[in-house]
């Protein structure tokens, strides 16, 4: 394993960003969290990078140069092109000559960024700018890549080659882990940890989390229950705990599996 966090919580003041949090990351894996607005997606990444420190429970990740970091931020310097941000990170790597050239020049191909090796950073897409950040983080082969959101912002297309990005480094033996709110896309990942309010909902392979739903989900063009039902297209989407009471049965998805075990989770709260 090359980093992990066992048992990390966080608390900002007395808000709880993350509640015993277990975590682990091989190399040559991509971890995906996933999880809504405020779940603690950026406060588990930025504890991998030491600009967040647990309140308790121990985080292990390897030295600093090993470690390659995009954060929710722009990510690369506006006023750069991007084979200046990439010859600048490279720099602080200490690659340079022909390593560096050659290395550069294959991300800009990667992250289909040919067109604008020259265009200055502000004066890129979100899309591009994202997957330029991506690069910068992945530029020296670090042992443990984290990446914020890579592909918040990134139209479908680049998101494929922001997936291929990221699947390369995995398999040139990277342990990746990286947040993102799309659930397609997390379904794609070896393994989803999936957060709520700071929380573990579930987490493995999207087997296993599908293994382990034991919930019936229904659609419907009205619910029985709408309190636990939500929109699907022109559908609504409803759980049950045991045998559906109306409704045609359907093969949960991840976002019904999240949507369900957030709503659990949520009435879990209500109750206590
Ligand atoms: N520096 C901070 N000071 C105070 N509260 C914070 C700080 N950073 C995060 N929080 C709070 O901790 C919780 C988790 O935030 P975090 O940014 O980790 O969530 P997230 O899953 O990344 O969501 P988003 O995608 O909206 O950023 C939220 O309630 C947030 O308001």
């Amino acid at each position: 394993m090359i980093a992990g966090a066992d048992g990390v919580s966080v608390r900002f003041g007395n808000r709880t960003a993350l509640d015993d949090v277990s975590v682990h990351v091989p190399a040559g894996r991509v971890v995906a969290l996933v999880g809504g607005d405020g779940a603690g997606k950026s406060t588990l990444l930025r504890t991998f990078v030491g600009a967040v420190t647990p309140d308790s429970g121990v985080v292990h990740a390897p030295v600093k140069d090993e470690v390659g970091f995009l954060s929710a931020g722009p990510g690369s310097w506006a006023a750069l092109t991007v084979r200046q941000n990439l010859d600048f990170v490279g720099g602080i790597y200490g690659l340079g000559g022909g390593e560096l050239t050659r290395r550069r020049e294959e991300l800009i191909d990667r992250a289909g960024l040919r067109i604008a090796a020259d265009r200055v950073a502000s004066a890129l897409s979100g899309g591009m700018r994202r997957k330029l950040g991506a690069a910068m983080a992945m530029l020296h082969h670090p042992q443990l890549l984290i990446l914020d959101e890579p592909s918040t912002g990134v139209d479908p297309v680049s998101r494929i080659d922001l997936w291929r990005m990221i699947s390369e480094s995995a398999a040139e033996g990277a342990a990746v882990l990286m947040s993102t709110t799309y659930l397609d896309e997390a379904e794609r990942a070896g393994e989803l940890v999936v957060l709520d309010a700071g929380r573990i909902l579930t987490q493995g392979s999207y087997d296993d989390v599908r293994a382990e739903f034991t919930g019936a989900i229904t659609r419907s063009e009205v619910p029985v229950r709408p309190d636990w039902s939500w929109r699907r297209g022109r559908e609504r989407h409803e759980y049950w705990p045991g045998l559906p009471e109306g409704g045609t049965p359907v093969e949960p998805d991840l976002e019904d599996i999240v949507i369900s075990l957030s709503l659990i989770r949520r009435n879990e709260v209500r109750a206590s």
